[in-house]
């Protein structure tokens, strides 16, 4: 990781009476993928908001990209919001050279880095077509084109997979890492939480406007493992030493359970002492490290409880 490309203190902001982001604290490095979650209505949105200068903050600094935001910042910024709109009667590489233009490129250069990104986004056969006449999908792609081609150095981007099929959110992960991999800075926000595991380096995740989770993604998911194993296969797994109960899982059919550890057995000896005993046979055997979607309900569903009791 390199130097912060956002920094964020103490910032509040309230609609009205209303508390959106609460004192939230955090910082984003070039070079890293940090991802910014939280369920529906956590504030995510007004943060964003408020790195870009959209809105102001009421309490707390902001630095982007090593200082207050103006224009000249602003230029060195690629932001895709949630709600998406493009010039649709305009041929797709006129409006990107057009987006290009005003992002302080010149025409040329505007013209050859969206003619390389359609290239690499299979686009570029569709270059001289109308943005209406391109597919959901594929004006989605365009979004994204248009969010990176003045080759920003940090981008903020909202659910950059959504109406995307397997291959084209490969492509679009592919770029986005690349990016990362070169000094880029990326924030994400996203509700699809095995793509924050599959790309993130860091993540926030807020709820009410304040802070929940914030740290490295692995770090946060260990500090939900359990004192246990998964294992999938036949036997009667209770016959081990120290186990202090058997738990199926999922629906049960393949067998799959989890092995609660007394405290002081380690996997090591489960393992040793599976591998001694010709009655199990295993399939599968993992520490029991809760995948993101499970924690972030746990750590919703723990919020919304506190609500009830508040109110
Ligand atoms: N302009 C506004 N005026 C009043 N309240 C607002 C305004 N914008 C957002 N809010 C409220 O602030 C809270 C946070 O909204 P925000 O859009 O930041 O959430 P979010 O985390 O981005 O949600 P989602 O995941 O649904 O997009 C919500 O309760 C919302 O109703």
């Amino acid at each position: 990781m390199g130097s912060p490309a956002i920094i964020v203190e103490g910032v509040t902001k309230s609609y009205g009476d209303f508390r959106a982001v609460d004192h939230l604290s955090f910082d984003v490095q070039s070079g890293e993928i940090f991802a910014l979650l939280g369920p529906n209505g956590a504030g995510k949105s007004t943060m964003i908001r408020m790195i870009l200068d959209i809105i102001k903050p009421d309490q707390g600094k902001i630095a982007v990209l090593g200082g207050n935001i103006d224009a000249a910042r602003k230029n060195r910024i690629g932001y895709l919001p949630e709600e998406r709109g493009l010039y649709t009667g305009v041929p797709v590489i006129e409006m990107m050279g057009y987006l290009g233009r005003l992002k302080g490129l010149s025409r040329s250069q505007a013209r050859s880095h969206a003619m390389q990104l359609l290239e690499r986004l299979d686009l570029a056969e569709h270059a001289t077509n109308k943005v209406s006449e391109l597919s959901k999908g594929m004006q989605q792609k365009v979004q994204f084109a248009v969010t990176v081609m003045h080759h920003p150095e940090l981008i903020i981007i909202d659910e950059p997979f959504s109406g995307l099929d397997p291959v084209n959110r490969l492509v679009i992960k592919e770029l986005l890492v690349d990016f990362r991999n070169e000094g880029g800075a990326i924030v994400m926000s996203t509700h699809q939480m095995n793509q924050v595991e599959e790309m993130a380096d860091r993540m926030l995740m807020i709820s009410h406007g304040q802070q929940k989770l914030y740290g490295q993604v692995d770090a946060v998911k260990e500090q939900y493992a359990k004192h246990a194993i998964i294992v999938e296969g036949r036997g009667d797994w209770a016959s081990l030493p120290g186990i202090a109960s058997v738990e199926k899982i999922g629906n049960g059919r393949n067998g799959t359970v989890m092995l609660n550890l007394e405290p002081d057995m380690t996997n090591d000896r489960v393992l040793a002492a599976i591998a001694q005993n010709n009655a199990l046979q295993i399939d599968r055997f993992e520490r029991a490290v809760p995948s993101l979607d499970e924690v972030f309900i746990q750590v919703a569903g723990e919020s919304a409880h506190i609500d009830q009791r508040t109110s």
